[in-house]
This record gives structure tokens, sequence and C-alpha cells, in this order.
């Protein structure tokens, strides 16, 4: 395709210069360029196919960068880039040093406010809005919220506080009616009833007759309204759960009609009373394989266009923990799994089809997810919370408070543990060692392999009590050392005990460990490693062992505030260890979007960087 249109949107001034016929084959253009970037660089398809008029429609309607629009989650924002200076950079989206796969403040104007994580957007957006408010400032202010992510409690705070603000604050809600599965929870059978009620329909032909009273750009909306195809339904009606919060409810309007879009853009920019519009639209719109099964195309890898085929499709640790919990529920009717919308990434959905009442999709709701598995935990349950390592963070007060404190028994599945790659800086891994550290009787597994994840799930469901994480990284396992027999769920120590050198790591560093090894062993030296599983707590032979050897290397995939390194280091002072020390870890930085093999490379921790390093330090000290 030649991008025709698309290719010659510098800014959303170019958008407003089109005719009618123009913007619809604008959108086909969008929809075009979003199935081929992202069936080469991965990423939010389903998402971004779906919101592609009503965010074509919002620059039409709004002044950006004046007026601010804040992506919740951030992830369908791809248009939103692509119409704001930012086509011709499209290409590199989700890139090492391109364009970020979710808003950036640093990247443009028109990002209002960086995201990656749910729920946010009201709360930002009303935060911006009372700014404007406090400078004189009357531009406004537009929250894009999917229904997914109003089943996330920081939405009802937001929406809580945003009745009392008085103007230009605008809530769009796309409901598409997923989250990345199916969307759940009470809000959810609300909207469907808001668009399935009889009074709506009444309602909608009383509203064309009220608003055809009401003047916009010159005309009366009710014309408008009567050459749209589905007319607007919005009015003023009192008694949505959003009235009652305070916010002017419009719609339901079909968000793939242009017009339609258009008319209740301006409509709700007349409002006196901060207003919500609810958008409907079709997740996957226009891929006919995103269309027919979204969740699938909602985040993904590189795919071949014409048969919507994975290009890679390998084992990963999701679908072993997934596989592993199956087996282990089979055996004890107590065990039961727990999700904040992740029913899928999490490898869980063979577990929610074969142990449906056992199975609970809470929404995105981290912090009830850990509360409520606590609730079950203490009434005798045994329940796995399946969470990515990045929205852990969401629940840290509730691991404290509701589950560590009173000592109640939770396993956490945590997954992506470490980098993650492409989705970057809001979704890596990197702190929920040093979070789970810090409080008190916590135990941490971090196996490298399969087997040890079996083993490490098994042992905390059964063996362990209290707050248990066993924590895996995004993808594979790696190639396993000769003579591999089965990952010991402790420590243990392989290569020369003679070496100057040990180095200490766990998780999916060893298999870097291991190659570095045979690096320096190639350059004439000597090198041995031990592998924690346990990295909490860390067990004393370990130290023991470890305080035998003059020079110690930790690498650590993980923040270096709070790490492993940190506590084991403390525990050879007591031992009064008195070779050096040295820590390779994360420290005190953020880490950008790249490909997991070159962030881990830029962070030191593949197999050259770790051979370097260590023979620096025997260069130095030697
Ligand atoms: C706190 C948090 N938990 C989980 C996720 C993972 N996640 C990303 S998008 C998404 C679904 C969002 O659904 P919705 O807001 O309806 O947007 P849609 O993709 O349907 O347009 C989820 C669960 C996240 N980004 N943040
Ligand atoms: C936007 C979001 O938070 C999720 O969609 C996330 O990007 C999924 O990541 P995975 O591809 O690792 O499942
Ligand atoms: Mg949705």
């Amino acid at each position: 395709m030649s991008y025709e249109i698309l290719s010659k949107i510098e800014s959303p001034a170019d958008v407003k210069a089109l005719s009618a016929e123009q913007l619809d084959q604008l959108c086909d253009e969008i929809r075009e360029k979003l199935i081929d970037v992202v069936s080469v660089n991965g990423g939010h398809l389903s998402s971004n196919l779906g919101v592609v008029e009503l965010t074509v429609a919002m620059h039409r309607v709004f002044d950006c960068p004046a007026d601010s629009i804040v992506f919740d989650v951030g992830h369908q924002s791809y248009t939103h880039k692509m119409l704001t200076g930012r086509y011709h950079e499209i290409d590199t989206i989700r890139r090492e040093g391109g364009l970020s796969g979710f808003p950036k403040r640093c990247e443009s104007e028109y990002d209002a406010f960086n995201a990656g994580h749910a729920s946010t957007s009201i709360s930002a957006a009303l935060g911006i809005a009372k700014a404007k408010l406090l400078a004189g400032d009357p531009s406004y202010t537009i929250a894009v919220i999917g229904d997914g992510s109003l089943t996330g409690g920081m939405a009802y705070e937001g929406l809580n506080n945003a009745g009392q603000h008085k103007k230009n604050f605008i809530v769009i809600l796309n409901d598409n009616r997923m989250s990345i599965s199916r969307n759940v929870g009470a809000m959810a059978r609300y909207l469907s009833s808001i668009r399935m009620q009889p009074w709506y329909r009444r309602l909608k032909r009383g509203t064309e007759h009220t608003l055809s009273k009401i003047p916009l750009l010159g005309r009366p909306i009710g014309n408008l309204l009567k050459r749209s195809k589905s007319k607007v339904k919005h009015v003023m009606y009192r008694h949505t759960i959003f009235d009652k919060l305070g916010l002017s409810y419009y719609g339901p309007v079909d968000g793939h009609n242009m017009e339609d879009l258009m008319n209740a853009l301006n409509t709700v920019k007349q409002s006196k009373d901060p207003a919500l519009l609810h958008v409907v639209t079709k997740k996957g719109k226009g891929y006919k394989y995103a269309e027919d099964d979204s969740a699938s195309y909602h985040g993904v890898g590189s795919f071949n266009v014409d048969t919507g085929e994975p290009i890679s499709s390998d084992k990963n640790f999701s679908a072993v923990f997934g596989e592993k919990l199956c087996e282990l529920a089979e055996t004890d009717q107590r065990v039961c799994a727990v999700t904040a919308a992740m029913r899928t990434g999490t490898g869980l959905m063979d577990f929610s089809k074969q142990y449906r009442d056992r199975f609970f999709d809470v929404g995105i709701a981290e912090e009830h997810a850990v509360t409520f598995a606590a609730g079950l935990a203490v009434n005798g349950m045994l329940p796995v919370f399946a969470v990515y390592s990045t929205f852990l963070q969401r629940g840290y007060d509730q691991l404290i408070h509701d589950v560590s404190m009173q000592n109640a028994h939770l396993v956490l599945g945590v997954d992506r543990a470490g980098v993650v790659g492409e989705d970057g800086e809001t979704h890596q891994g990197l702190f929920d060692v040093s979070m789970l550290n810090a409080i008190p009787d916590t135990t941490i597994y971090s196996p490298c392999y399969f087997d040890g994840l079996e083993n490490a799930l098994t042992t905390a469901l059964f063996e362990d009590k209290g707050l248990v994480a066993v924590r895996y990284p995004r993808g594979g396992e790696g190639k396993k050392p000769e003579g591999y027999s089965r990952e010991n769920i402790d420590y243990e120590i392989c290569g020369d005990r003679d070496a100057d050198t040990l180095l200490i790591t766990y998780g999916r560093l060893f298999n870097e460990a291991v190659a570095a090894r045979q690096i320096v062993k190639e350059q004439g030296g000597e090198l041995c490693i031990m592998k924690l599983c346990r990295i909490k707590p860390i067990d004393e032979r370990a130290v023991k062992l470890a305080s035998g050897f003059p020079k110690i290397h930790f690498f650590e995939e993980g923040m270096r505030s709070g790490s492993v390194a940190d506590r084991f280091r403390d525990m050879l002072d007591l031992q009064n260890y008195s070779g050096s020390y040295r820590v390779c870890a994360v420290d005190d930085a953020y880490v950008q979007h790249a490909s997991v093999k070159n962030s881990l490379q830029a962070l030191g921790f593949d197999a050259q960087s770790m051979a370097r390093s260590v023979q620096q330090r025997e260069e130095v000290s030697g």
C-alpha cells in the first residue's frame, strides 16, 4: 500500500483538512499500516485496530497538544502516534532507540501522560485538568479508558473525584467488551445492560428531539444527527452510575462510524459538567484473525499477515506453570488460581476450563487479587496468584498488610520476572525481588529451568508457609549444561572449586554464567559458579561455601537496592569474609525498550560481559 494520505499527515491539522471520503481512506491506510508494522515488530494489534476511527475523530474535534489526550495503559496509542508527527518513525516502534509502544512525554508534546499500567488515566487527566484550571487555561482534557481498565480500583478513585470538576473534562470509555480476555465483573455487565435496555432505545428517540434545539457549529445538532447512520444516543440521562458520580453520561455511540463519533465528541465538548462518552468498538476491527480471536492478537510477537500464524512459538515458563498448577489442582482440591485479567499471559487458560470453580479472574485489580487470595488462604484454600512482576507492584501494601502480617499462605507465580524486552520500562520485572526481599518471612524461588519451576511451585504450595513467590522470566528456558539432571531447590555449585573466583547468580542468568565460564576456560582461566534457586532465605551453607573463594562476583537481574547480592554480602560479613566482592545489578535506573538479548547485554549480564568483568577483576586484583 502506498499510504497516500497517511504518509502526508504531519500533525492533527492535516487530519482536520481532510474530506469525509479521505477520512475513510485514512482509516483504511492506518489499519493496513498497523497490521504491517505489528506483524514485524510485535505489539498490541487488536486494541489499536479497534480505536482507529475514535483516534482520528478525536484529532478532528480536539486541538492537541493544547487539548490533552490521556490514554489508559497506552497500548492503543499507535494511531495517535502516527497522526501526531510520528508516522515516519512508526516502523521503529518497540525497537531499541525507536518509538515506545506506549505514550511517552519525552517522545512527543502530543503525549500528555506516560502509561503502561492500567486504570491511571482518569486520575492523571483530572490532575492535568485541575492544573489547567488554576492556570486559567480553557483547553480540554480527555481520558481514554477501556472497559477492561475500568475494572481497576484506581479508575473508581478517579471517577469519585472527577464529579467535582466543572468544565472541559471528558472521559471516553472505549467499550469493546474485552479486557485481554473477555471482560469480567459487574461493571462489564452493567455496560452491556446500558447497551441492551429498552429504555435506552426510547431514550434515543427522545434525544434527537432534545438535541435539535442545541446549536453546534451554527447548525442544530438534531439536523446533524439525522444524517448520521445510527444517530448519537447522547442525552443527559440522569440514571447511569456515571451520572450519579457527577459525570454526564453520553452514548453509547458506534465507535466505527466517523460521523457519529464526531457528532458525539462535538456534543460532549459543550457539556457544562464533566462528561463520559460511551463508545462501542470491536477489538481487532479490520483484521479477520484479530476480530475472531482478539485475545490472541492483543499483544503479539511477529506473525505472518496472510495466515495470522506467529513466527515463533517455543514453549515458555508461563505454559509450564499453568500445566503444573493443573496437575497440582488435580491432586488437592484446595488449590485455586487467581488472576488479575491475565489468564492467557500467565498460562491459566487450561486451569480456567478444567477447574472453573477454583479459578478467579478478578479483573485488572491486583490489589484486590492479593487481599482476595489472602481471604481464601485464611479459610483453608491454597491460592496461587499468577501475576506479572511489574503488575505485582500494584499489590505491595496488600502483600504486607493482608498476607504477610497475618501469615496467610499465599503463593505468587511471578511471571515476566527480569527484563521483558520490547514493552520497555513500564513492564520490566526488575522490582519484585527488592520488594519481596523487604517483607519479613517471605520465601522466594527464582529457578532457571522448567523443572526448577515445577519443583519450586510444588514446594511452595505443600511445604512452605506464609508468603511464597516463585518467579520466572518471559519466554523459554535456555540450553541446559552438560551433565544436567534436575534443578536443586536451594542452591548448587558447578565448575572448578579450586578457582579463585566464584560467580554467583540466579534465574536465567545462570545460562549466561555457564557460557561465561566456557569463555574464561578458553582463555586459560578458571571460574566456579554458584546458582541459587531459593533466593530468600539464603541458605547458610551456600554462604559458607562461598566464603572459601577469594573473589566473588554476583550477577543479579534486578535492582541493586534491596538485592539478594546485598543480603548475601551481609551474611558473608557475619562470617568475617575478607575477600573481594563485586555486584553487577541494575543500578538506580529504568531500563528502556529493546530485545531481551540486547537489554541483558547493555546491563552487562550476557556471557561476554560476565567473562570480561570477571577477568578484569582478576587483572585489577592480581
Ligand atoms: C495494572 C495492570 N495490570 C494488567 C495490565 C495488562 N493489560 C494490559 S491491557 C489489558 C486489558 C485492557 O483492557 P481495556 O482497557 O478494555 O483495553 P482494550 O485492550 O480492550 O482496548 C491488560 C489486562 C496492565 N497493563 N496494567
Ligand atoms: C499492555 C500490557 O500491559 C500487556 O498487554 C503486556 O504488554 C503483555 O505483555 P506480554 O506480551 O509479555 O504478555
Ligand atoms: Mg476493552
